[in-house]
């Protein structure tokens, strides 16, 4: 008969041995350190991500975004997930990339280490992915770039300023 291997609930999913990893999906009972994540819907089809970091307004620290990679494989690679929802918590979607974590890294480290490379995998699910903000949605780069990769950018511009205006802060991401 199969063996199922099924991590206690509290496990953390930093804390699963390497070699474990791959007999279980990150989804299928062990529990992602700074994301919490599970399928919704009446069809159970909606692939859910709420970024779980509270304290830190759900900054984007380099595990954080690790998990949302493999959370977005695991359910990019689950035929029953149409679509997935990532959300953060009520005070905050999130407060961008997580300063304290970067403040110490050259420049030499961050370009030779080719640094936030995984990031692009949200761009790069061939699924839906639909971001579910509320309160901060922090973030910086250089509008001129942005601009030039897609109408959503420009028009997310024109939301960054007008939350600006109305004490949010707000940007969307590529
Ligand atoms: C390539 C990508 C680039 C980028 O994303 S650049 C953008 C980086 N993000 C920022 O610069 C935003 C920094 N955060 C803030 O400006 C403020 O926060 C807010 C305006 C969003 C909210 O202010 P308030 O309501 O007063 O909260 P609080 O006391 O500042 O923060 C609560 C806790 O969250 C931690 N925290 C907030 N943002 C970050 C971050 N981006 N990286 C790491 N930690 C962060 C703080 O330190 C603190 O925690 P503690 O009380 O333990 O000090």
């Amino acid at each position: 008969c199969p063996i199922i291997l099924v991590p206690p609930s509290s496990t953390k999913w930093s804390q699963v041995p390497s070699v474990l990893k791959c007999w279980f999906p990150p989804h299928a009972g062990a529990q992602y350190e700074y994301i919490l994540v599970e399928k919704r819907g009446d069809k159970n089809n909606v692939g859910f991500i709420q970024l779980n970091r509270p304290k830190a307004l759900n900054a984007l620290c380099d595990g954080l975004m690790k998990e949302v990679g493999q959370a977005l494989d695991a359910f990019e690679a689950d035929a029953d997930v149409g679509a997935v929802v990532i959300t953060g918590s009520d005070r905050a979607f999130a407060a961008g990339a997580d300063i304290k974590e970067m403040q110490n890294r050259t420049f030499q480290e961050c370009y030779g280490g080719n640094f936030l490379a995984h990031w692009n995998r949200v761009s790069t699910v061939r699924k839906p992915v639909i971001a579910a903000v509320n309160g901060f949605a922090v973030s910086i780069t250089s509008p001129a770039a942005c601009a030039e990769k897609s109408d959503i950018l420009k028009i997310s511009f024109f939301f960054f300023f007008f939350f600006f205006t109305t004490q949010d802060i707000g940007l969307s991401f590529k």
